[in-house]
């Protein structure tokens, strides 16, 4: 490594700023790479392991450290906090990094950011839990819901939602996928674009491509640098898009010409998926919140070079007379809790709470209502989630089903065997990691029945 003690530093500062702003881990780690580009490949991802793994492993570290510790982790120094969160995770994940290397270096930052009475603090807890790695406690298995929330690193609150939701196998199933590493998923474009000449273009950079599961444009890419130095990224060959989330426009499966209205678009993942699908030929309206959200939608429909999608700015909650009756296919991939995709962002379950939970059901039952009446009869209303959560899935599903003039659509000739199940007949899908091959997500197809022409 070039410089440790900077590298060091520069993740503390990371984490110092995630605890401080309520900045989302990625976007973090994404920023404080792109300030200091000129670091080295080993470096960079060195940075990009401990803060992801601090995060991800925060309730479990904390628990250990609390053992260990005579001042709580919660009543420490935010930059004293930091540090024994990262050096933890060092000591229990990182292999390359000797154990004694990982104590001095947070003894040494400790003294350099002036805590010098803390660092007999920080080298006594860091020793012991050196000393003691191999047999660190962990809650009895008679406290189920304490046991496993520090097992899998997730609140108690969520291990008990997921508990009831989907049993304990299922939920530990998950609960443990989300811990391991996620491979970077791409979507490659197909109508003006093959397979074959992305692949010869990654390759041509020493990028490679692995088949992923369920769908024909779905890959998994590895050994590149970044993604925005691949030629076939920057000629818009391919969208990184995970598995699930490229079952929305697949389900949904609009046709050459279809007027397709993207209600919560950005940065515009389902709308390209559609507009590729279609090829090019019909219109998407990709509509999001805000112009910093619908120029995310932009840039993607720039660099993929469709001429059908077209970018709004327009708030879900309020209804669009215009587009009433109007649309083939509607798309509803709505805001959501996000706890599908914890695995890749870890952060979310620090987030969660029951209020938000509250608050998320009826913003989806609010635009669903109006999406509902932008369908024209015979027409598509395809609901998505990156949720495990059934309370904003299969519940808001069943909800919508009795509120208005819809029937649920079997979603078998358009899934592969593995996938097909009694649910998926009657038009309902729960991806769950671990179980599945992909991200939580949720897709609901329904069709507008002729009860429902105006
Ligand atoms: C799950 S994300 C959409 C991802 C997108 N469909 C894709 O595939 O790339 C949900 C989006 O809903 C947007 N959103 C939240 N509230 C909204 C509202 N009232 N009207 C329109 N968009 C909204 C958020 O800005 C966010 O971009």
């Amino acid at each position: 490594m070039t410089d440790t003690i900077n590298t060091r530093e520069l993740i503390m500062n990371i984490l110092l700023e995630m605890d401080r702003e309520k900045t989302p881990c990625h976007l973090a780690v994404r920023d404080a790479l792109d300030k200091y580009q000129f670091l080295p490949r080993q470096d960079r991802a060195f940075i990009k392991r401990v803060c992801e793994g601090t995060v991800e492993y925060g309730i479990q570290n904390d628990y250990i450290i609390n053992q260990y510790s005579k001042i709580k982790i919660n009543k420490c120094k935010p930059v004293i906090r930091a540090i024994l969160r990262m050096s933890v995770y060092q000591i229990r994940f990182l292999d390359a990094v000797p154990d004694s290397a990982v104590v001095n270096e947070a003894v040494k930052l400790a003294e350099k950011k002036h805590f010098y009475n803390l660092k007999g603090f920080v080298n006594g807890v860091l020793r012991t839990i050196v000393r003691e790695k191999d047999h660190l406690p962990i809650p009895k298995e008679n406290n189920t819901t304490q046991y496993l929330s520090v097992k899998y690193s997730m609140p108690e609150f969520l291990v008990e939602e997921f508990v009831s939701q989907y049993g304990k196998e299922t939920a530990e199933t998950m609960m443990a996928d989300f811990l391991k590493e996620k491979q970077v998923t791409i979507r490659i474009n197909r109508w003006n674009n093959t397979i074959e000449e992305t692949k010869k273009s990654l390759e041509s950079q020493g990028a490679e491509l692995e088949k992923a599961p369920y769908l024909g444009e779905a890959f998994y890419l590895k050994n590149f640098e970044t993604i925005a130095s691949l030629n076939a990224f920057q000629e818009g060959r391919f969208q990184i898009q995970d598995v699930s989330s490229m079952m929305a426009a697949h389900l949904a499966d609009p046709k050459p010409g279809d007027q397709v209205l993207d209600l919560c678009a950005a940065p515009g993942g389902k709308s390209l998926h559609a507009a590729d699908k279609m090829r090019n030929q019909g219109c998407v309206e990709a509509r999001d919140l805000t112009e910093y959200k619908v120029d995310l939608i932009r840039e993607n429909v720039q660099r993929a070079g469709v001429s059908c999608v077209v970018p709004k700015v327009k708030d879900a909650e309020q209804l669009d007379a215009e587009w009433i009756g109007k649309a083939d296919v509607v798309i509803a991939d709505l805001p959501c809790t996000g706890y599908g995709v914890i695995g890749r962002k870890p952060d979310i379950k620090y987030y969660a709470s029951k209020e938000k939970e509250e608050e998320l059901v009826r913003i989806q039952r609010a635009i669903l209502a109006n999406a509902a009446s932008y369908v024209k009869p015979g027409g598509t209303l395809l609901y998505s989630t990156c949720t495990v959560n059934r309370k904003e899935n299969s519940e808001n599903a069943a909800w919508f089903l009795e509120q208005f003039p819809f029937e649920a659509v079997s979603l078998d000739e358009l899934l592969p065997d593995e996938l097909k199940s009694g649910e998926t007949a009657k038009g309902q899908l729960q991806l769950i990691p671990g179980v599945h091959k992909t991200d939580g997500f949720f897709l609901a197809k329904f069709r507008k029945t002729e009860e429902g022409r105006a």
